[in-house]
């Protein structure tokens, strides 16, 4: 399969800690891929670079072949890349729905012009975007909390309403960061059915940082383990689950970075 995302020899320096060092993993089109390892690792760093909150010191990202290191995250989401779960504060003052219409890209309203001047247009355009809406609160089985502000929502219900605010947005790849974090089995179940949909249906690629294995097992393929701020390993799960070298790095005590 081709890769989407393609990582070359990144490394991230704080200081004199070397958080990410001379790491090199790619993401495949359609797939979802796992991004696991102990704490300090580098997983959120590396995230960091590819999802556009700062440059790395040394080395390349690509997206889709391009070179875009050092492009900003508003720029890498005009090229279809977006990073969730970080609901936006603004948007908390609004309801669930309003949230989804809030993002299609390239919504003719958003345009000054287009609207001043495509008026019949830009409503039918917000008609569409009402009628996916409802669609899409359906998917995500928020459709009894539809009126409700997203600041009210549940930590589970605020991370089902960003997996929908991707679906509204139809980005080509999606970061996820902890997906089990703060969030009860039922909504977590109702969340990993709602991505591999999305994975299966929609075709899109996800990156995925998670530290609950079960949940990895059940959604990721592969799964790229990370220690000491570069890749260890590769692989389907149930390889990793019972590799040495992995278990040495989760439970052997091993400093997880060394300064440089
Ligand atoms: N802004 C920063 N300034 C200084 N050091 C940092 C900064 N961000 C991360 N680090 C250091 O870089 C290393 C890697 O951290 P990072 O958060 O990327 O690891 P992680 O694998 O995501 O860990 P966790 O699973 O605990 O979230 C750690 O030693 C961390 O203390």
């Amino acid at each position: 399969m081709p890769t989407i995302i393609d990582v070359q020899d990144v490394s991230k320096r704080f200081g004199n800690v070397l958080a990410v060092d001379h790491c090199s993993l790619s993401v495949e089109k359609g797939s979802i891929t796992g991004l696991i390892g102990p704490n300090g690792a580098g997983k959120t760093t590396l995230f960091n670079m590819v999802a556009g909150a700062f440059p790395p010191s040394s080395g390349r990202i690509l997206l889709d072949g391009e070179d875009v290191t050092g492009l900003k995250a508003h720029e890498l989401f005009g090229r279809g890349l977006l990073r969730t779960f970080q609901i936006a504060q603004d948007f908390s003052n609004m309801t669930a729905i309003e949230n989804l219409m809030m993002v299609p890209a390239g919504q003719a309203g958003e345009n000054l012009f287009s609207a001043c001047f495509r008026r019949g247009a830009v409503l039918r355009e917000e008609a569409e975007v009402r009628r996916r809406a409802e669609e899409v609160i359906d998917v995500i089985r928020l459709e009894h909390v539809k009126n409700e502000r997203a600041g009210n929502l549940s930590g589970g219900q605020k991370k089902l309403l960003e997996l929908g605010r991707v679906m509204m947005t139809k980005p080509r790849v999606v970061l996820l960061d902890e997906i089990a974090a703060g969030v009860n089995r039922t909504l977590l179940n109702d969340l990993a059915a709602v991505v591999q949909r999305l994975n299966r249906e929609e075709g899109l690629t996800f990156f995925v940082i998670e530290h609950d294995m079960d949940l990895i097992a059940r959604l990721c393929d592969p799964v790229i383990v990370m220690a000491a701020g570069s890749v260890m390993m590769q692989g389907p799960m149930s390889q990793i689950r019972n590799d040495p070298e992995v278990i040495e790095a989760y439970f052997g005590g091993s400093p997880a970075v060394e300064a440089h």
